[in-house]
């Protein structure tokens, strides 16, 4: 303070300005730090490095500042925290020290001012930006790794905690652009099917997840297929629910009744988004199989119809130039009935059959609906669902009906007994019911 009043009073002011800005640069050139200076914008688009920025912090936030903004739009899942003003976040990458600042400068200067209305956001009263300081020697590494890193977890933690949505047709060649929320509560976690099924359904969607690269090397659209088949109520439908929980990606249920010709259809496929799934549910029932002439569009009781043909083409080629990471599932009750055309190699790539419930799914069941992992009983019914087709939803809707204690596996015994041989029927006869189901 008394220094400062004698320079005050004593030094003119030039002086001083000189003094104090050679003693900056002198600082700073023996400085061992560095600072970054991440503006929000740039010309009059936002900083793509401060808005991931804005999101990777959010998630450093909690753990080590004492002040954190928290928010949620609709369309996020949950809670997300942001660095308020003036808060510093400190950072490790690698064993590098990194120390973040979050700055906010009030829009009272006339520069200030100047800039904002350049960027035509008049609505804003400050300026903010970040600083990301570190020591000199790691410069390399913080620009060529810590950076990207921060911008691809920034990417990951929007997409993590963004809404996933159900898109139908509104009208013929366009999806309801809004969407709903779609808040299926179905994970790989409660899914009740074949553990093993299960099991290769998640390595393939992780392999398909990380495999950018491998598209890209081999010129292949970055796309997968699955065709689900298996009788009604063994979780195909709550297999797509999973998948789409599990990736985060919207889900586009395509109605092919309601699509006329073969130019709607592709208008929707170049409608969707990227990170996304395509739902055709029963195929068999919606589109006209039989017409394997490429490219046309089958005259159904006058009225032109999209072909299995023309879908797959419309997939195959639209896919390959605009649109990554698309995964298209479709579904039946009768895969005998379909096509050749669709099950050969390269057009759906994995087909999947969901089956009856058997032992491995049946735990899973228990598990969800009665919080056990083992019980007396269990062999018995590992035996009994190797004789009985019953399907999850069945097994589901028992072990909703009936009291929710571990006593209640009793009555699934019973249950699983009964539909063995229902009253008044011989094994024979039913070997013969069964049988005919299948054939269906
Ligand atoms: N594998 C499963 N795991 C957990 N729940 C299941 C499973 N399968 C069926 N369910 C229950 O049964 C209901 C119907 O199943 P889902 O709609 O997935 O069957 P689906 O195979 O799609 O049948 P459909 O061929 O009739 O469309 C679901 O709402 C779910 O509660
Ligand atoms: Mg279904």
């Amino acid at each position: 303070m008394l220094i400062r009043t004698i320079t005050n009073e004593f030094i003119p002011q030039e002086f001083v300005d000189f003094f104090q800005s050679g003693l900056h640069n002198l600082s700073s050139q023996f400085s061992t730090q560095l600072t970054v200076v991440i503006e929000e914008f740039r010309g009059k688009s936002k900083n793509q490095v401060f808005e991931a920025a804005e999101a990777y912090l959010g998630t450093k936030a909690t753990l080590s500042v004492q002040r954190v903004k928290a928010s949620k739009s609709e369309t996020d899942k949950e809670l997300s925290f942001g660095v308020d003003r003036d808060q510093e976040v400190n950072d490790d990458f690698e064993g590098v020290k990194v120390r973040w600042k979050f700055k906010c400068q009030h829009a009272e200067s006339s520069t200030n001012r100047d800039y904002l209305r350049d960027l035509n956001a008049s609505l804003r009263s400050e300026v903010r930006h970040y600083e990301l300081s570190f020591h000199k020697k790691h410069k390399e590494e913080i620009f060529n790794s810590y950076l990207p890193y921060v911008m691809e977890r920034a990417k990951a933690i929007k997409n993590e905690s963004r809404a996933v949505k159900l898109r139908t047709i509104e009208y013929r060649d366009h999806w309801n652009t809004e969407g709903v929320n779609f808040v299926h509560p179905m994970t790989f976690k409660t899914l009740a099917i074949d553990e093993e099924l299960k099991r290769d359904v998640v390595n393939d969607l992780d392999k398909f997840v990380k495999g950018k690269e491998f598209y890209k090397n081999t010129g292949k659209a970055w796309k997968r297929g699955y065709l689900l088949h298996g009788p009604p109520g063994t979780g195909k439908s709550s297999l797509i629910a999973a998948m789409s929980n599990y990736l985060n990606y919207d889900i586009y249920d395509l109605d092919l009744t309601v699509v006329e010709q073969n130019n709607e259809l592709k208008n929707l496929i170049l409608g969707m988004s990227n990170r996304s799934i395509l739902v055709i549910e029963d195929i068999d029932c919606t589109i006209k199989l039989q017409n394997r002439e490429e490219n046309k569009e089958a005259v159904n009781d006058g009225v032109k119809k999209v072909t299995l043909s023309g879908l797959l083409n419309a997939i195959d080629g639209l896919w390959s130039c605009c649109g990554e990471e698309r995964i298209i599932v479709f579904t039946t009750n009768h895969i005998e009935r379909l096509d050749p055309a669709l099950l050969r190699p390269g057009r759906m790539d994995m087909p999947l059959h969901l089956s009856y419930c058997n032992f491995s799914a049946f735990k899973q069941l228990a598990f969800n609906y009665l919080g056990i992992s083992q019980h007396k009983l269990f062999q018995e019914i590992e035996g009994l669902l190797r004789e009985v087709q019953v399907t999850a939803a069945e097994i589901a809707g028992e072990l909703t009906n009936i009291a929710g204690s571990k006593e209640c596996l009793q009555d699934i015994v019973k249950f699983l007994r009964d539909k063995k041989m229902p009253k008044g029927l011989t094994e024979t006869d039913q070997n013969v019911i069964q049988g005919g189901d299948e054939l269906k």
